[in-house]
């Protein structure tokens, strides 16, 4: 089953309440939050308040990107400020397989994610361990970006690994995805398909969600 899974960090901060109901009402079911430091990635985005405060407005699953250096000092807020999957940077973190079991600890799904340049194989042995991969097809700081080709093959060999060891793993990618990518990404084996830009283009929200489900 595919999902696509608008990233708000395209929507209108100013009606943000309104963008994610807008979401739920055309059939969204994950939401997608990049939070970002200023450190892992040359950006700062949104953090706890925010997710607590949409929390409020909406039962969509609540999938978050933590691009946070050593994102195990936060993990508990995040559980509490309403996240459903927690996704962590194999790059920020020296003690990834501890930080993805204290997720799962909370009850919550874990993720890991790999930057362009960080090989699949790095996380080989953690495939059965976490709950989803997410491959970052553009560099992670900024929406709008072009998407990176060689990320599909990334996909492709996440898809083997889960094909063997964990049938249940979600494959994520992100960035760069709009009508002319996704059918690719698809076709790659991603089952959670991340779209910021390409969702929340021209405010016209319904109409994007349509374009992008029909070139799938
Ligand atoms: O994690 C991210 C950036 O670091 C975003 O999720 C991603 O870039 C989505 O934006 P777009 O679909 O516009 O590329
Ligand atoms: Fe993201």
């Amino acid at each position: 089953m595919i999902k696509l899974a608008p990233s708000i960090l395209s929507a209108d901060f100013s009606k943000l309440g309104e963008e994610v109901k807008s979401l739920e009402k055309n059939g969204i079911e994950v939401v997608h939050i990049d939070v970002m430091d200023g450190n892992f990635v040359p950006n700062i985005s949104l953090g706890i308040p925010v997710i607590k405060s949409i929390r409020k407005e909406t039962k969509m699953i609540f999938d978050v990107h933590l691009m946070i250096e050593n994102p195990s000092r936060y993990i508990e807020d995040f559980v509490k400020s309403g996240a459903d999957i927690i996704t962590i940077h194999y790059e920020a973190d020296k003690h990834v397989d501890r930080t993805i079991n204290y997720i799962k600890s909370f009850g919550v799904k874990a993720g890991i994610s790999l930057n362009p340049g960080t090989p699949v194989s790095f996380i080989k042995d953690l495939i059965n361990v976490v709950d989803m991969v997410l491959i970052m097809s553009v560099n992670p700081g900024f929406g709008g970006q072009k998407y990176i080709p060689y990320s599909s093959d990334k996909i492709r060999e996440v898809k083997e690994l889960a094909d063997k060891f964990n049938k249940d793993l979600i494959i994520e990618v992100d960035g760069g995805v709009n009508k002319d990518t996704i059918k690719e990404v698809v076709e790659a084996g991603a089952n959670y398909i991340v779209a910021g830009s390409a969702v929340f283009k021209g405010g016209d929200i319904s109409g994007n969600i349509k374009a992008l489900k029909e070139g799938m």
